[in-house]
């Protein structure tokens, strides 16, 4: 008796070669309707499903191969006696290879103006209940779900090797893209019912590329991406010059635009191990990046950039000046192009910036993980509670404002000393928020001077504001609330600080 092969595809790329190269092996073909079509009329024998099941497709192709005779053939136990008997008793052949994939769900939702009905009926049910027979059934039946294997299935097929093992890795890669597939339409799902955080985390991600390491070399690594996040992201950016990002340069870059979402004149943000070290902003994206470099340009080596307006010429002769691993823009002219490309270590990535939203943020810990909506949290003037006898200036609101979006973005405990909408000083990471504020006066010097300070969280104590107050600072923001604000409002008042409350905290751990 023929070995039989059933063909059931969406996605008909190199179908016919396919089930040529099966006919000749002596394969019987069986096929659904389009798929049988493409077959037919490239002159492959193949046969219609329904001289299997004896039933036509049905309710607009919702009902082709779920079939008993389709199942059974799938799922049979060769070496299991009543198996075979009970397919002999009911006349059904069994079908050794299976070559399907779906109905395509992910390119139906991305797709612009698409409707709810019509991202249901891509849905697809029988090509997974075939493939997942299938693969059940690997030691018996060769499954095949992705086109770019035929050739060495083929070629498998004719050598003989197509042996347990190979049909075993091949069931397996089965099992992972009907759960990817399944993972995105729980997803679509989950959102449309707008449940926040159902009793199963089903995220799914597509590999983008393995990378040479991880944060350490002797760390593996691989970057996978959202397959559903539509615009630009970090992931879909488009690598205009350099080397292969590491990983490094990849959660730094992330860092990088997460703090440039925040402004919308022209900025620029530099930032070294996910913290920003240079914060611009000005009139014109070669005064921000000027502002941002002149922050700390000690620390801007071998950092990050990301700018929101595209890099002319001149802002790229600066950029130049200096060792950067990645600059990231909207856009790059020409010019700006053909001076950044002489340049062999600099890495270029042009990316939408409006689009990179993230919603949630997962953290593992051992044994699972944490989920968190991104904090998008934000306050405008009309928010602030002024705390202090004193009213910041209109001038000081400024940057009051400006180093607040800034220190959002810094590991806490966090500090930024800011003054004409450029950080002067960053104290961040530290283990108690004196230290972080006295890191960060250190670094901006006589900067200090008239300068503003925004603090994450509260102050614990008046020594912060005592450190900031004795360094020049005249004006600062935090989230208040603690049991002792009213030592750091009276020591506020005792150097003419203005201090605001801004009733959201900022933790980034
Ligand atoms: N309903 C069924 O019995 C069924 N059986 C196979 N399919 C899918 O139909 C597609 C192929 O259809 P056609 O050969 O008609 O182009 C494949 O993506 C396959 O996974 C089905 N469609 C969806 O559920």
């Amino acid at each position: 008796m023929n070995k039989r092969a059933l063909i059931s595809v969406s996605d008909k790329q190199n179908i016919v070669e396919f089930a040529q190269g099966l006919v000749k092996l002596d394969f019987e073909v069986v096929s659904t309707g389009g798929t049988l079509r493409v077959l037919q009329e490239a002159g492959v024998p193949a046969v219609s499903i329904d001289t299997i099941t004896g039933f036509p497709e049905i309710l607009d192709g919702r009902v082709k191969t779920l079939h008993p005779f389709v199942h059974a053939g799938l799922l049979a136990k060769r070496g299991n006696e009543n198996h075979r008997q009970q397919l002999e008793d009911n006349n059904i052949s069994p079908i050794d290879v299976v070559v399907v994939n779906l109905y395509p769900f992910k390119e139906t939702l991305r797709k612009q103006d698409v409707t709810h009905e019509e991202i249901i009926e891509n849905i697809d049910i029988g090509g997974p209940t075939m493939l997942r027979a299938a693969a059940k059934n690997y030691a018996d039946v060769t499954v095949v779900v992705d086109p770019t294997d035929y050739p060495e299935i083929l070629d498998s097929l004719r050598s003989g090797d197509l042996d347990y093992t190979k049909r075993q890795q091949l069931a397996a890669k089965v099992f992972r893209h009907t759960a990817h597939y399944d993972a995105m339409i729980a997803t679509y799902f989950t959102e449309q019912t707008e449940e926040d955080f159902p009793e199963n985390y089903t995220a799914t991600y597509e590999k983008v590329q393995t990378l040479r390491y991880g944060e350490n070399p002797h760390q593996q690594a691989a970057f996978y991406k959202n397959p559903l996040e539509k615009g630009g992201s970090l992931a879909t950016a488009k690598q205009l010059h350099g080397k292969e990002l590491s990983y490094n340069n990849i959660q730094d870059a992330n860092a990088a635009l997460e703090i440039l979402s925040e402004y919308r004149q022209p900025a620029a943000v530099a930032v070294k191990h996910m913290n920003p070290c240079g914060i611009g902003v000005r009139e014109s994206i070669f005064e921000a990046f000027q502002t941002a470099y002149d922050a700390d340009p000690v620390s801007i080596f071998g950092g990050i950039v990301a700018l929101n307006r595209e890099v002319d010429a001149t802002t790229a002769e600066k950029l130049s000046e200096i060792f950067l691993e990645i600059v990231i823009a909207p856009s790059f002219s020409e010019k700006a192009l053909e001076i950044l490309t002489k340049k062999k270590n600099i890495r270029l990535l042009e990316l939408t910036l409006e689009d990179n939203k993230i919603t949630n943020k997962v953290t593992t810990v051992g044994g699972g993980v944490l989920i968190q909506h991104s904090d998008d949290g934000s306050v405008d003037e009309s928010q602030l509670t002024i705390a202090t006898k004193r009213t910041p200036s209109e001038q000081e609101l400024e940057d009051l404002l400006f180093a607040w979006k800034a220190v959002k973005h810094v590991k806490s405990n966090a500090i930024v000393l800011a003054k004409d909408k450029q950080t002067i000083g960053v104290g961040a990471g530290q283990m108690n928020r004196v230290g972080a504020a006295k890191i960060a006066i250190e670094q901006a010097g006589e900067k200090t001077a008239q300068a503003v300070m925004a603090s994450d969280a509260f102050f614990p104590m008046p020594d912060t504001v005592e450190a900031a107050a004795k360094a020049g600072v005249t004006a600062i923001i935090q989230p208040g609330g603690s049991k002792r604000d009213q030592d750091s409002i009276e020591m506020c008042d005792s150097y003419g600080i203005a201090m605001v409350f801004t009733g959201m905290r900022h933790f980034k751990h």
